[in-house]
């Protein structure tokens, strides 16, 4: 389970968000939504332990995330609104480096099916730097098939999408969420995807 209490953001003078609460468990999705620069990506990156709250505390299963950090680095995949991915490695190579850098050694036909899955598989050995931002997108969505643990924080994962694969990824995520998953995620479009419970956190 993973409860936000009390969080606050302070970037440069401004305060960003303060109060920030919200409880998810297992099945759970959260929408994280708001105007452009209101704080949702600052919010997201502090749920991953990667910007440190102003004040408050992120609770992983009942212990704050820096006292649980082994376990709960284990547990979450994390996408960024930037793709991250290397310009000269192939879509293969991003994927499977990105996952072995989290600890999972993927094989290249994991990989490979990953790819597929999100329909870019023809793109497999096309350096990073060709590809479409859309592409993009959907090479680093692709370590979302490699992923094992429970939470996924996903900063507008939908970005650039086709509408044939904003509907695959949407059915992904009802998917990991019935299996017992989570996520948190913002975004600027309006999806439908199914979860056990659904909650929307709005920053103004
Ligand atoms: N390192 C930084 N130093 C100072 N201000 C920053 C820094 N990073 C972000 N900001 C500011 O914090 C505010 C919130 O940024 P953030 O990226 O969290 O917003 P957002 O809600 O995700 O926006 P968007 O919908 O445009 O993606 C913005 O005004 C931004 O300029």
């Amino acid at each position: 389970m993973l409860l936000a209490q009390g969080l606050a953001c302070l970037r440069g003078d401004r305060l960003l968000f303060k109060n920030v609460e919200f409880e998810l468990d297992t099945g759970g999705l959260l929408y994280v939504l708001g105007e452009n620069g209101s704080g949702k990506s600052s919010l997201l990156r502090m749920l991953c332990g990667l910007m440190l709250p102003e004040s408050g505390t992120v609770f992983w299963d009942k212990k704050t995330i820096k006292e649980e950090a082994e376990n709960y680095l284990s547990n979450l995949t994390y996408i960024g609104h930037l793709n991250g991915l290397k310009d000269d490695l192939t879509a293969l190579e991003n994927l499977t480096m990105s996952a072995r850098a989290a600890g999972n050694e993927v094989s290249e036909d994991k990989a490979l099916a990953a790819l597929a899955a999100i329909g870019i598989e023809r793109c497999a050995n096309l350096p990073a730097r060709v590809l479409s931002q859309g592409q993009k997108r959907r090479v680093t969505l692709a370590k979302l098939w490699l992923a094992e643990g429970k939470l996924w924080i996903l900063d507008e994962p939908f970005a650039a999408l086709d509408i044939a694969s904003v509907t695959v990824l949407a059915a992904k995520l009802g998917e990991h969420l019935s299996n017992g998953g989570m996520a948190i995620l913002t975004t600027h479009q309006d999806v439908t995807i199914h979860a056990q419970s659904t909650q929307t956190l709005r920053l103004s």
